[in-house]
């Protein structure tokens, strides 16, 4: 069957150019759509690719070079002699997108002069996408010249140079003018060399960068298309209705004198037992009290990490500055004779408003994403389903004007919600206890939580580095999560002792302090390596660790805290998720709630991440795991 009135027809093979490089591929012509005016198309490897007509080329006119060159030049030869850092590291021989990126810069080599200077250059060097021609050749010289500076400086530490986030930006930049659909695997696609333009070396190395970025959304939507037509959306129906009922379930049970699974399913009480208007005018007015702090000109101004257009974001971190605020509000608000209490007797009705508002939030965040440029859009969370995309989250980075609603809804009305909630319980413990202070268990439980989110507040820069904020769209699931999730169950424990007294004794206490301490020590100093790395790879702070040189020109730790375990972050998180359960004892299941979905979480999270630096990092990747062989408990798992 034939297109007509189409330049190229179905099955026709022709010259693919690669994304953001002049290297063009043998290609097959899968269809044509009239209405976007675009080509789909396949390479050898799988790849599917909707390239512009100008961007296709008949193969007649073509050289192909590959088979013909020398064997020395070959990328795995070239490699050995390198004096790339990653000759010490990395032997896998496995042909990533990385490898067949390389393959492409030796392979469409255009001078011999190149060749030599490549000889001596790492494998894959980035350098900055051109602006104008004039502009081009200054920053490039420069930016040569700074990177042979910093290569005589520093010719031992496997670092990245300083641009390298900036060229990440400017090669995924390039994804904006294709549509990736999926690439089957990282294949042996052959590099050909198109004769009239002449290759440029920067080219060929942004291919390598383009190749390696763009090889995640394919391989990861190749995989995931076929799942995501047929789990991802009842499965997605699933979550919406269960999360929330899940959510009403515990604060009802938490509600009961004996709260355990020999009482399930609590007695549901009427409809309206659920609804209180007044409860939703509070959760609206503490929101708004919180974007008020959030919107103030007050604190630092920091940048997130290059989006794939290659713009940084910028962002308020005011989050401290907010919870201090927040805390003299509220004590002034109890003096001046407020019965916080009432978040207690209303736990049900104040969850049921938010749950409402975090609907309401997730829906509008659904319709914009609809009007969203596709660079604006996450890579997951782009199905086409809309109870899909609608719970995973369509956009990336939604805002409106400089007031970012991702960052805002993580980090502000619940993060600080949960702390009043838990000032708020142990009042609510002295009341119903007719107590004089708090317990120790309560304490113990309103410290540790209470550290947890100031800690966050205060490096809440280093959210910015996070899965969430870098890749995750912003819809049902995080709404849901930051402003009902997080507010009510991450306080169950606060709220079970209420009316569940559990006595500690003074060894049992000093444990559980121990636990906590060194918990949060690992957490906390896993987390700042892994950012300041992330934020400057030559900070001189970090230049006794090793590292493990990939592809996109970032690195990956090796040593210091990433390299006892892969996620240590998560390790040091779950012992102080112990902490904060052991303080109410074994009698019920219910305060355990939050470490038994905390393992759950961080379990997915990490093979969810796995994924995803094994599809970005590829062999770099394989050869961290294989060096560092548990991903969060040492010798366990
Ligand atoms: N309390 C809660 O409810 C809760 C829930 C979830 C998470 N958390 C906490 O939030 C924090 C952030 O967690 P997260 O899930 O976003 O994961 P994360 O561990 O902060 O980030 C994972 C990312 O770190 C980078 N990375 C991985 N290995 C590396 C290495 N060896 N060297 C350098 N970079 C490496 C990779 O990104 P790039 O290479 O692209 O930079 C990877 O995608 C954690 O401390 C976690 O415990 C808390
Ligand atoms: C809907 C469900 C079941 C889950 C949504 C997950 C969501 C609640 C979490 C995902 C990432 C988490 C996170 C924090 C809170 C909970 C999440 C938003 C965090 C802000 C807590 C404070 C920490 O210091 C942190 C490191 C800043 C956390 C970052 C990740």
């Amino acid at each position: 069957m034939t297109m007509p009135s189409v330049k190229y027809q179905r099955g026709e093979m022709v010259m693919g150019r690669w994304p953001g490089s002049s290297l063009y591929y043998e290609v097959k012509v899968l269809r044509y759509d009239a209405s976007s005016q675009l080509y789909t198309v396949i390479y050898k490897d799988g790849t599917e690719l909707e390239l512009k007509e100008q961007d296709i080329k008949n193969a007649a006119g073509f050289q192909t070079r590959s088979r013909s060159r020398s064997r020395s030049r070959s990328p795995g030869r070239r490699r050995s002699r390198s004096r790339s850092p990653a000759r010490t590291t990395r032997r896998s021989s496995s042909r990533t997108a990385a490898a067949v990126a390389t393959a492409a810069i030796t392979e469409s080599a255009p001078t011999s002069r190149r060749d030599a200077k490549l000889k001596d250059t790492p494998e894959v060097r980035l350098s900055p996408l051109k602006q104008t021609k004039a502009a081009e050749n200054n920053s490039n010289n420069k930016h040569e010249k700074k990177e042979e500076k910093q290569k005589e400086e520093n010719n031992t530490a496997n670092k990245v140079n300083e641009s390298e986030s900036k060229v990440e930006a400017e090669s995924e930049k390039n994804q904006g003018r294709y549509n990736l659909r999926r690439r089957k695997d990282d294949g042996d696609a052959k590099a050909l060399e198109i004769k009239p333009e002449k290759l440029e070396e920067k080219d060929a190395k942004l291919a390598a960068a383009s190749a390696a970025s763009l090889s995640s959304p394919l391989d990861f939507g190749g995989k995931m298309a076929s799942l995501l037509c047929f789990v991802l959306p009842p499965g997605a129906y699933f979550w919406l209705l269960f999360l929330p009922a899940w959510v009403l379930f515990l604060v009802l049970q938490v509600n009961l004198e004996d709260p355990s699974l020999a009482n399930f399913p609590p007695l549901l009480p009427p409809f309206e037992a659920f609804w209180d208007a007044q409860a939703l005018g509070f959760v609206i007015l503490w929101v708004l009290f919180q974007v008020l702090l959030y919107i103030l000109p007050v604190g630092k101004l920091s940048e997130g990490m290059p989006l794939r257009s290659g713009e940084r974001l910028k962002y308020r971190t005011n989050g401290f500055f907010a919870i201090a605020v927040s805390a003299v509000a509220v004590v002034a608000a109890v003096h001046q004779g407020v019965d916080l209490t009432y978040i207690h007797s209303h736990f049900l009705q104040l969850a049921t408003a938010s749950l409402l508002i975090s609907v309401l939030l997730s829906i509008y965040l659904y319709v914009r994403s609809r009007y969203a440029a596709p660079e604006q859009l996450a890579l997951g969370g782009n199905s086409g389903n809309v109870v899909y995309d609608f719970f995973k989250g369509h956009e990336l980075n939604p805002r409106i004007k400089d007031f970012d609603l991702k960052f805002f809804c993580e980090m502000r009305p619940g993060l600080i919600g949960w702390c009043l909630i838990n000032f708020a319980m142990a009042l609510a413990e002295m009341k119903e206890q007719s107590l004089n202070a708090p317990s120790y268990s309560m304490i113990l439980v309103n410290l540790f939580q209470l550290l947890y989110v100031l800690d966050g507040l205060w490096n809440e820069e280093a959210i910015l580095t996070t899965m969430d904020l870098m890749h995750d769209g912003f819809g049902f699931m995080l709404a849901f999560g930051d402003l009902v999730w997080v507010p009510f169950t991450y306080t169950l424990q606060a709220y079970y002792l209420v009316s569940h007294p559990n006595l500690l004794s003074l060894p049992a206490l000093a444990a559980i302090v121990t636990l906590k301490l060194v918990g949060f020590y690992i957490f906390r100093k896993s987390n700042s390596e892994k950012n300041a790395f992330r934020r400057n790879p030559s900070d001189p702070k970090l230049s006794h660790l090793k590292t493990i040189p990939t592809a996109t020109g970032k690195s990956l730790l090796v040593s210091g805290w990433w390299g006892v375990v892969r996620h240590p972050n998560y390790l040091g998180d779950l012992m102080m998720a112990l902490a904060w359960s052991l303080p109410c004892g074994f009698s019920h299941l219910l305060p355990w709630h939050y470490m038994i979905y905390f393992i759950i979480l961080l379990v997915h999270r990490d093979s969810r991440d796995m994924s995803e630096c094994r599809r970005k990092y590829g062999s770099a990747w394989d050869e961290y795991c294989r060096t560092v062989r548990y991903r969060i408990i040492p010798r366990v798992y």
